[in-house]
């Protein structure tokens, strides 16, 4: 079998010459071009692995390449070499489709883990597509029939092919971090590490050592060496979740982790190089937040290459079906519970404002109270939402209801649970649980990574409670 074919595009003949060099020892057959028109006569001759060309060539730019090949020859990754100090080009490359970048000087062993992942790529586009490349686990796939979902998940499989940043953008619940763990596990990066940051969830105090490590001694506590979030994705991919919770002295730090590709531990005194595809999201518009003077505009920009927006669950309502489906069925452990067609109907007219994560979290109340496998429209216990239609209630049930007992304290004065039965078990079960949410907020001094402690549950799981049942933070 012949070797992957490399076309290299530079005027240069000294870098020229040093890219030969390195990928000839790689076991990669070479063909290299001085101008564009040289290159179009290779392209149009041969099948590349990839094609790697500079900027600035005598009879035209990179960037035209890069358009060309990204049209003309769909399955050959491209990617660019910048001039020093040329973020913005590398942006622009990125943008119209090169699937990475090199910048001068280049960096041998940046060339080579480049050229690795260009190669896992053209591996799995020619290997057998039958025998399924990139299986990814339904549990990691975004569901939906909707066209918006279609949309999306072609998006994604185009875009997981390239090392370019990615920017989710979506209301909370909507499948951000889904879609981010998709486009890693599509992505010829699948068999290393996907690392998640709640970027809202670390004290500032810590930011540094988090991201980046740090060395045995840095301060005290440090007993030992350690990795940070850089380290851990090395190799794969990095989400940056709330991203706009980043503070400022961080987004500087971050900055240059990315357009560097370097990282230095707290208490190192030399840099390591990581290669990571950093995706990023968050449910404000950061947009926004750079005319706020809050989120740095060079960090923006340079995540912000590719953007993906994730459409609230009421803007594809004929998703609900299939989804409801899917989460019951994974709920249920091997007892498959169904909707009624009326509470099917109930949860098409709702305004989901917590979108799939609070279908599940309705779906699994409702699985609790449901009857002979069958969920009824009362079960779900829908908060009356705008958008909602008026149902018949069922019949009330014989049973006493068991109403769960959120938490006591000996200092929490919770609502009395008086002889006379609430007139909505939901909203009152719902008063409860949001002043137990406030006393713990100012316990904490509205720090809710604490208050999330103290209450037993995850950052995530405190602020899509905060957000259904409006609580919001003091201005
Ligand atoms: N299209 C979908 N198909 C199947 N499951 C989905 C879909 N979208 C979201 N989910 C599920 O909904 C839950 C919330 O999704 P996810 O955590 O990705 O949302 P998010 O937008 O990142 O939320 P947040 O902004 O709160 O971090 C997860 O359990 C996820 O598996």
């Amino acid at each position: 079998m012949s070797s992957p074919r490399i076309l290299i595009v530079d005027d240069e003949a000294d870098l020229r010459e040093l890219l030969e060099i390195t990928l000839v020892k790689m076991g990669l057959d070479i063909d290299s071009a001085p101008t564009l028109a040289v290159a179009r006569d290779y392209l149009a001759k041969t099948k590349y692995a990839l094609v790697l060309t500079d900027m600035r060539l005598p009879d035209g730019l990179g960037i035209e390449l890069v358009h060309e090949v990204t049209a003309q020859y769909k399955n050959t990754p491209i990617a660019v070499i910048t001039a020093f100090g040329s973020a913005d080009n590398a942006v622009v490359a990125l943008k119209a489709g090169a699937f990475d970048y090199l910048s001068k000087p280049v960096g041998l062993e940046q060339l080579r883990v480049m050229v690795r992942s260009a190669l896992r790529i053209s591996q799995n586009d020619s290997s057998d597509k039958s025998s399924q490349k990139a299986i990814v686990p339904t549990a990691l796939r975004l569901m939906g029939q909707s066209e918006a979902m279609q949309d999306l998940r072609a998006q994604i499989t185009r875009l997981a092919r390239s090392m370019a940043p990615v920017a989710i953008s979506g209301e909370s619940g909507s499948g951000k971090e889904l879609a981010a763990r998709d486009i890693h596990a599509q992505s010829a990066r699948n068999d290393k590490p996907f690392v998640a940051v709640n970027c809202g969830a670390i004290p500032e105090a810590l930011m540094e050592a988090e991201f980046f490590g740090y060395r045995k001694g840095a301060f005290t506590g440090a007993v030992d060496d350690r990795d940070g979030f850089f380290q851990a994705a090395n190799g794969g991919t990095l989400l940056l979740d709330e991203v706009a919770d980043l503070p400022f002295a961080m987004q500087v730090k971050l900055l240059r982790a990315i357009q560097e590709r370097r990282v230095r531990k707290v208490g190192a005194t030399v840099e390591e190089q990581v290669d990571v595809r950093i995706i990023s999201a968050t449910h404000q518009n950061l947009h926004d937040c750079v005319g706020k003077g809050t989120f740095r505009q060079d960090l923006y920009y340079r995540l912000n290459v590719i953007e993906l927006s994730l459409p609230p669950l009421r803007e594809r309502l004929d998703d609900i079906g299939l989804l409801a489906q899917a989460i019951l069925t994974r709920l249920g452990g091997g007892q498959q519970t169904v909707l009624a067609p009326a509470a099917l109907d109930a949860l098409r007219s709702y305004s989901f404002p917590g979108n799939v994560r609070e279908l599940e979290n309705i779906l699994e109340r409702a699985l609790a109270f449901a009857n002979d496998g069958v969920i009824e429209v009362t079960d779900l216990a829908l908060k009356a939402s705008p958008s909602i239609k008026i149902f018949a209630p069922s019949p009330p049930a014989e049973e006493t209801l068991m109403v769960p007992v959120l938490i006591e304290t000996e200092e929490m004065i919770l609502p009395p649970l008086a002889d006379e039965l609430p007139q909505s078990l939901p909203d009152h079960l719902d008063d409860v649980e949001r002043e137990i949410i406030r006393r713990a907020l100012a316990k904490t001094r509205f720090n809710r990574t604490q208050a999330a402690e103290l209450l037993g549950i995850s950052f995530r799981q405190l602020r899509y409670r905060m957000q259904r049942l409006d609580i919001n933070a003091p201005e």
